[in-house]
């Protein structure tokens, strides 16, 4: 399982940085390990390319003085150009300590082939004013490679909102742990490859980036219902409950059934179809409702009367109509936003605190998709998926992900773990599929994902 990289806000971080600072490192000891990796990340990916640092009057622009000192250092051709004059004393210190010329950022600053950008990281307040900003994508027009320093400037570290028109980097270096602006839309989409420099400072949190998923191990001697038995209950649309019990078996259930009060074609003979609803069986790892549920409500009550864990999508979600229903269900949802205004009502806040206290009210880990999925537990629990294809904004791709969660919780993931999991997996499967798929190209491409693992 390769390490989930943390993501800490910017308050977070600056207590992380202060506990460090408390620890007896200084502050520009701090921003010295900054410069230097964003130097390194930088000359590895560009090379010896001529550069143009563009320094802001805070840390970040003080990041941005160091890395000029190292990459001149390389032999790198640098030059600086200044917004305003630095304004902290760490900032004042690693423009000192930077041998060359400072230019004043202005019409006339000529660009280079590496642009790196360091204006404004974590206290980002507003956007960027237009002049600034038209400064900024004139000089990033003219360059071949370009580089943000921690956080793409004009973009809100915490919201993941771009406050002014942020351009599309083709690399960002941060440091000490990811930000939510690195895996939340638009701005995920603007930071190019996202390197995560250690810099010496405690940067653990509950917040993750989702990571490859380490699979739990299958036992020769297992059968059927040991590696998880997935019931899914049909509704009026048979079409969508088809793909997800498509999508659990080839996500590695033991056993699919599908209760259906009539026959549904086109599913593989692996998949059974019958026509009870033994809802109360304990050989069931997992129950599936939702996919093409229609209104019918009282199939999502008679589910809801199971012990089983169990995997609420689609119109499930909008029948529930009270997220206290959820309490005691050992349940995962998977809404989208319409499906999760519906459920929660207008929860304020930033998406990351939405999901959070949309968990914690119903009880549920609860799979908030988008351009930036998240998962979050009721224990406080996050986890931001990492960027997915945009091909997967396509019908049934929803069904998809449903039945691959309840696979995996099925095969014994705990309800956190397998959300995340079946996340990850679902980017990766859409990844291999290519731009062409449909949502059942998606799920056949579930067995090559895996293996890839
Ligand atoms: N956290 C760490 O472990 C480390 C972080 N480093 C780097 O530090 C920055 C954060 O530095 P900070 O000085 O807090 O903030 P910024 O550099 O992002 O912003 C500086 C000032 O810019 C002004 N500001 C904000 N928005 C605008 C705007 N739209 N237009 C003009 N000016 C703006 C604001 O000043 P005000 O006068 O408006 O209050 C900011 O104070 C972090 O991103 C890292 O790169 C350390 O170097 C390494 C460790
Ligand atoms: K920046």
């Amino acid at each position: 399982m390769s390490r989930a990289r943390p993501l800490l806000t910017a308050e977070r971080m600056r207590a992380a940085e202060q506990a460090a600072i408390d620890g007896g490192t200084s502050v520009e000891q701090l921003m010295e390990r900054a410069g230097a990796a964003l130097a390194e990340a930088a000359f590895r990916f560009a090379g010896p390319l001529p550069t143009l640092i563009l320094c802001g009057p805070g840390n970040n622009g003080g990041d941005g003085y160091v890395s000029a000192r190292h990459l001149a250092a390389r032999g790198v051709q640098v030059r600086v150009a200044a917004l305003e004059d630095s304004q902290s004393n760490a900032a004042k210190w690693a423009r000192s300590e930077w041998a060359g010329d400072v230019e004043a950022l202005s019409d006339e600053t000529k660009s280079a082939p590496l642009l790196i950008v360091a204006l404004f990281g974590t206290g980002l307040k507003r956007g960027l004013d237009t002049t600034i900003n038209q400064r900024l994508l004139r000089l990033f027009d003219e360059a071949m490679i370009r580089v943000a320093c921690d956080v793409p400037s004009g973009a809100a570290s915490d919201s993941g909102a771009c406050l002014s028109d942020v351009p599309q980097f083709d690399l960002t270096v941060t440091f000490g742990a990811l930000k939510p602006a690195h895996r939340l839309y638009p701005a995920m989409h603007r930071c190019g490859r996202v390197v995560l420099a250690d810099i010496g400072i405690d940067g653990s949190s509950d917040w993750h980036e989702i990571a490859a998923p380490r699979f739990p191990v299958l036992e020769p001697g297992g059968h059927k219902y040991s590696r998880g038995l997935v019931h899914a209950l049909a509704g009026k649309m048979p079409g969508a409950i088809a793909l997800a019990a498509k999508a659990a078996a080839h996500s590695g259930a033991g056993y699919v059934r599908v209760s259906t009060s009539r026959p549904i074609d086109g599913l593989p003979s692996a998949i059974v179809q019958i026509d009870t609803a033994e809802v109360n069986d304990e050989r069931i790892g997992c129950l599936l409702v939702g996919p093409g549920l229609g209104d019918i409500p009282q199939v999502l009550t008679l589910a809801l009367t199971s012990h089983a864990p169990k995997v609420i999508d689609a119109d499930g979600i909008t029948y529930l109509g009270d997220p206290e229903r959820l309490k005691g269900q050992d349940a995962i949802i998977t809404p989208h936003e319409g499906e999760f205004k519906r459920l929660f009502g207008d929860i304020g806040g930033t998406k990351p605190e939405r999901a959070l206290k949309a968990a914690h009210r119903s009880g549920a880990v609860v799979v908030f998709k988008g351009p930036d999925t998240l998962v979050a537990s009721p224990d406080g629990r996050l986890g931001f998926a990492p960027p997915a294809p945009a091909w997967l904004a396509t019908a049934g791709t929803g069904d998809v992900l449903s039945g691959m969660i309840a696979a995996l919780r099925a095969r014994g993931m705990p309800a956190f773990e397998a959300a995340s999991a079946g996340v990850w997996l679902h980017g990766r499967a859409a990844e291999l599929a290519g731009p062409g798929m449909i949502a059942d190209d998606l799920a056949e491409a579930i067995p090559a994902a895996i293996a890839d693992l």
